[in-house]
C-alpha cells in the first residue's frame, strides 16, 4: 500500500507533469482600465495599469484607502471584469476565478462547519485528491502552520491569527501558480502580524509561489517584498515601483538596516504627496 508521503509526491509529481513546464505564475498585465458605472455617473477606479510580475516573484501593491488596490486584486482573482485591457496568467487569458489562483482576505473565510484539517483539504477534495494523499497535504500543512494539535478543531476554537495560518495553507494546499493576498494581516494585533509575516516569507521561501499582496501598511510592504507597486488614487494608477534590495533572509533585525528606514521614509513621504 502506497504511504501518505508517497501519495503526496505522486500528487505533486503529476501535477508538475501535468504543467507545460514553461513559466508558472507570471502576471501580465497591460493597459487595463476600470470603469464602475451607476444610472448617474461614471467612477474610474484604474487607469493605465501595466503591470509584469515574473514567476515566484513576491510583489506588493501600496497605497493609500480607495486608490483601488482591492479592484485590481479581484481582477486578477476573476472575480470582476475589467472595462479593457489585457490580463493573463502564462499567458492565458483571466476568464473568472481559477484553482490555480489560491486568494486569502483579510476577513476569516473559513469555512465555519468544518474542522482545520478539513478547510485546509476543501480544493483537493473538490478536485478529487484520493483520501490518504489529501490526508499527506494537509499533514504537511499542519506541521508548517504550527496547528498539527488543532486539525479536529473548527475556526471558532482559534484566534485570528492562527485562521488566517489555516486559510493560507488552504490556499496553498492546493498547488496555485499565484497566491492573491489582500491585507491578510491586516486585522491582526502588531506582535502576531509580525509573527504572520515571517511565517509567509518562510512558506513562500519553501513553496516558491507568485505572490500578490496588498497592503497600505509601509513597513510590512518593505519587509515582505521583493519589489512594491505604489498607487496613487483619482484615478487609482501606478506611481512608481521600488526594487527591494533586502537580505532574503529576513529576520527582525531587517527593520532597523538603514536601508529599510530610508525606503520607509521615501514611500511615507510619496504617500503623503499623492
Ligand atoms: N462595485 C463598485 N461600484 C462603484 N465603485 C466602486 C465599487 N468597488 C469599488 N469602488 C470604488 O473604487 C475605488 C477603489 O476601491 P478599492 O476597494 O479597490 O480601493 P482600495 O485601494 O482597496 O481601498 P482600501 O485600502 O480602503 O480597501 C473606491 O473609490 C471605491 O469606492
Amino acid at each position: 500500500m502506497q504511504s501518505a508521503s508517497e501519495a503526496v509526491t505522486a500528487v505533486n509529481e503529476s501535477r508538475e507533469q501535468g504543467s507545460t513546464g514553461a513559466e508558472r505564475g507570471r502576471i501580465d498585465i497591460q493597459n487595463l482600465q476600470k470603469v464602475y458605472e451607476s444610472r448617474k455617473s461614471q467612477f474610474q477606479a484604474l487607469k493605465d495599469i501595466d503591470l509584469t510580475i515574473g514567476e515566484n516573484e513576491f510583489v506588493t501593491i501600496l497605497g493609500p484607502s480607495g486608490c483601488g488596490k482591492s479592484t485590481l486584486l479581484r481582477i486578477v482573482a476573476g472575480l470582476e471584469d475589467a472595462t479593457s485591457g489585457e490580463l493573463t496568467i502564462d499567458g492565458e487569458d483571466i476568464i473568472g476565478p481559477g484553482a490555480e489562483r489560491g486568494m486569502v482576505f483579510q476577513g476569516y473565510t473559513l469555512f465555519p462547519w468544518l474542522t482545520v484539517r478539513e478547510n485546509i483539504e476543501y480544493g483537493l477534495k473538490l478536485k478529487g485528491v484520493p483520501t490518504l494523499a489529501r490526508r499527506g497535504i494537509s499533514n504537511h500543512w499542519l506541521r508548517i502552520i504550527r496547528l498539527e494539535k488543532f486539525a479536529s478543531a473548527y475556526p471558532k476554537q482559534l484566534s485570528g491569527g492562527m485562521k488566517q495560518r489555516v486559510a493560507i495553507a488552504r490556499a496553498l494546499a492546493n498547488r496555485p501558480k499565484v497566491l492573491l493576498m489582500d491585507e491578510p494581516f491586516g486585522a491582526l494585533d502588531a506582535q502576531t502580524k509580525v509573527e504572520m509575516q515571517e511565517m509567509l516569507l518562510e512558506v513562500w521561501e519553501k513553496e516558491k509561489t507568485t505572490v500578490l499582496f496588498i497592503t497600505h501598511d509601509i513597513d510590512e510592504a518593505i519587509f515582505l517584498s521583493q519589489r512594491i507597486v505604489v498607487m496613487g488614487a483619482h484615478p487609482g494608477r501606478i506611481i512608481r515601483e521600488f526594487r527591494i534590495d533586502l537580505p532574503s533572509e529576513r529576520t527582525a533585525d531587517v527593520r532597523e538596516l538603514p536601508v529599510f528606514l530610508q525606503l520607509k521614509r521615501e514611500l511615507a513621504q510619496l504617500l503623503k504627496h499623492d
